[in-house]
């Protein structure tokens, strides 16, 4: 092994007081070849991440919050590894625009750290070509603040830009009079129903449609531990993958 190799990397928590976060300090505490060297949450110095030595931050805040955490940590030349949500297009452009600054620093992005989760999104990716109808059910619990979830608004985006290969038009729909909100949000042409609940984590199916049969597909996160084998991937990973990298799937393969 090189010297290189063998280094325990420097990790610093972003939300380190939230549910994810405090998961993300106990896996990274327990993994013998990461150190955790900074647990920084709302009103706490960003600069305490710094001065600790940091060579990659986690971070698991608020949409309100990620992208001013984002743009500190490539300024520093600070690795991240984000699980935060509300990840538009225009905020991945603009992540890719400070980036290019700073080409040696890399940031992984990623709506959903379950590798279960990833794989029911690839699997929904695959199957939206073959059924005219689809629809995203996301459930999780009532703590959460946005709606529809990373995950779902995702996995809607993937559909789309399949069933758009494969030259498919909308889903047939004839709702003609309908009370606000009934049909879901529509991401893409997809439509996406959210539902909050107590007891729930994190929770989705994605029912696909076509004459005679329906398909499921279902992902359950029932415990926050489900999230950490995928985030202490992106962790050793990112250091080794400059730019931006979204989504799990090309750490996995
Ligand atoms: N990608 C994934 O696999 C997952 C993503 N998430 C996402 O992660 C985010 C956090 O989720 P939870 O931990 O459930 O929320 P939470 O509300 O329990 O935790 C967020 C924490 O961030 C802190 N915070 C807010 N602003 C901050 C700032 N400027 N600097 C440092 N800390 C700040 C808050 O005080 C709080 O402790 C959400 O966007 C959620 O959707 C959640 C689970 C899995
Ligand atoms: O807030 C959560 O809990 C989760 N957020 C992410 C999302 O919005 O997709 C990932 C997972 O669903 C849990």
């Amino acid at each position: 092994m090189t010297e290189q190799q063998n280094a325990v990397a420097r990790v610093g928590v972003l939300g380190a007081r939230g549910r994810m976060g405090m998961e993300v300090c106990k896996a990274v505490d327990s993994a013998s070849d990461l150190e955790l060297v900074a647990a920084v949450d709302q009103g706490d110095d960003l600069d305490a991440v710094a001065q600790a030595g940091a060579g990659v931050v986690v971070d698991f805040t608020t949409p309100d919050a990620v992208m001013d955490n984002l743009r500190w940590c490539v300024e520093n030349g600070v690795h991240a590894v984000v699980g935060t949500t509300g990840f538009t297009e225009q905020r991945l452009a603009q992540v890719r625009e400070w980036l290019s600054g700073r080409p040696g620093v890399g940031v992984v992005i990623a709506p959903n750290f379950g590798i279960g989760a990833v794989l029911m999104m690839q699997f929904a990716a695959r199957a939206a070509r073959h059924f005219e109808s689809v629809e995203i059910i996301e459930q999780h619990h009532p703590r959460k603040l946005d709606a529809p979830s990373g995950t779902a608004t995702h996995t809607a985006r993937l559909i789309a830009a399949a069933r758009a290969d494969a030259g498919l038009g909308p889903a047939p729909d004839a709702t003609r009079d309908e009370v606000a909100g009934a049909r879901g949000a529509d991401i893409d042409g997809v439509r996406v129903h959210a539902v909050r609940a107590t007891g729930l984590v994190a929770h989705q199916e994605v029912l696909f449609g076509t004459t005679g049969e329906t398909l499921t597909i279902r992902h359950d996160s029932y415990d926050r531990v489900s999230f950490m084998p995928g985030v202490l991937l992106a962790v050793r990973e990112v250091g080794r993958r400059p730019g931006l990298t979204v989504g799990l799937d090309a750490l996995l393969d």
